[in-house]
């Protein structure tokens, strides 16, 4: 596992790029956190291996996936993490990287929530494209904007697109999300917003309770959490890309600030090789 060394202080340098950040983190890292939450990406999707746009389309899991999910379980169980909750979003690959995860370290019966605002960003007319092919066809620029920033949305999902009613008739959304509140595209912002409810109404009172929470879900869900805990500004975030299948602790002081953030349970150059590859994914080629 990394620890809070010198040199990981180093690796949240040059990964984040935020020194400030960086600095609190060190001369806070000896504090014990009260709380404490273990996120991760889900592993790699079909769509991840295929390079397309996937938002809330229900990719499986590829088999390189498959085996990302098992190791993050393993290092879970080596780092000795004991859940008491988990929370995951209603699409497979984040329900069944947390199964594994459970599984691998010995802790499948724990109670797990699911819920629609724990999925990806809803990536409207992107979906289905290969990034690859839309950088070439719009420009890298644009594609980093629709990919990484804060507010620029991507756009609409309209109805005749290949995959709207997959996700608009899908059974799974007939309850919830209300019609006026399901989205046909989603900016990270946009994202933050149905969130953070789910954070601040169900995930800090089991915190307050003194749960260990574990939350398995996506790379935009995740980063929009990140962003709010770690107090990210907006440009900050746009630097910010998560790897597959790799968990990463928090620990909370008493007010829900970190004094452990994003400490990944891997080793730092496989961590940041991670990292980068998930940034190319936008590149023409
Ligand atoms: O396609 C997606 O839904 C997401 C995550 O896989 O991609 P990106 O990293 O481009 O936001």
């Amino acid at each position: 596992m990394v620890g809070l060394s010198s040199t990981l202080f180093l690796s949240h340098i040059s990964v984040r790029g935020n020194i400030g950040a960086a600095c609190r983190r060190l001369f806070t890292a000896k504090m014990a956190g009260k709380y404490k939450i273990v996120m991760v990406r889900h592993g790699e999707s079909e769509w991840n291996l295929k390079n397309q746009f996937c938002g809330w389309f229900d990719s499986d899991l590829s088999e390189n996936g498959k085996k990302e999910a098992e190791a993050a379980g393993e290092a879970v169980k080596a780092a000795g993490l004991k859940f008491d909750v988990a929370h995951t979003s209603v699409l497979k690959r984040a329900q069944i990287t947390l199964n594994t995860i459970l599984t691998k370290s010995g802790q499948s019966d724990i109670p797990v929530f699911k819920t629609w605002r724990l999925n990806e960003r809803h990536y409207g007319g992107l979906t289905g494209l290969n990034k690859a092919e839309t950088a070439a066809k719009y420009g890298e620029e644009q594609v980093k904007i629709w990919r990484r920033s804060f507010d620029t949305p991507p756009p609409p999902m309209e109805p005749g697109h290949p995959y709207y009613d997959a996700i608009v008739n899908d059974p799974r959304y007939a309850n919830e999300p209300k019609k006026d509140e399901f989205p046909m595209f989603e900016s990270l912002k946009l994202t933050i917003e149905r969130t953070l409810p789910y954070w601040n109404d169900v995930i800090i009172p089991q915190l307050k309770e003194g749960k260990t929470v574990m939350i398995a879900a996506h790379g935009n869900s995740l980063r929009g959490i990140v962003k709010h805990l770690d107090n990210m500004s907006e440009d900050a975030i746009m630097g910010l890309n998560l790897p597959t299948g790799i968990p990463f602790v928090y620990e909370l002081d008493e007010n829900f600030k970190p004094v452990v953030s994003m400490k990944f349970l891997g080793d730092e150059e496989t961590v940041k090789k991670a990292i980068e590859a998930v940034a190319a994914q936008g590149k023409a080629k």
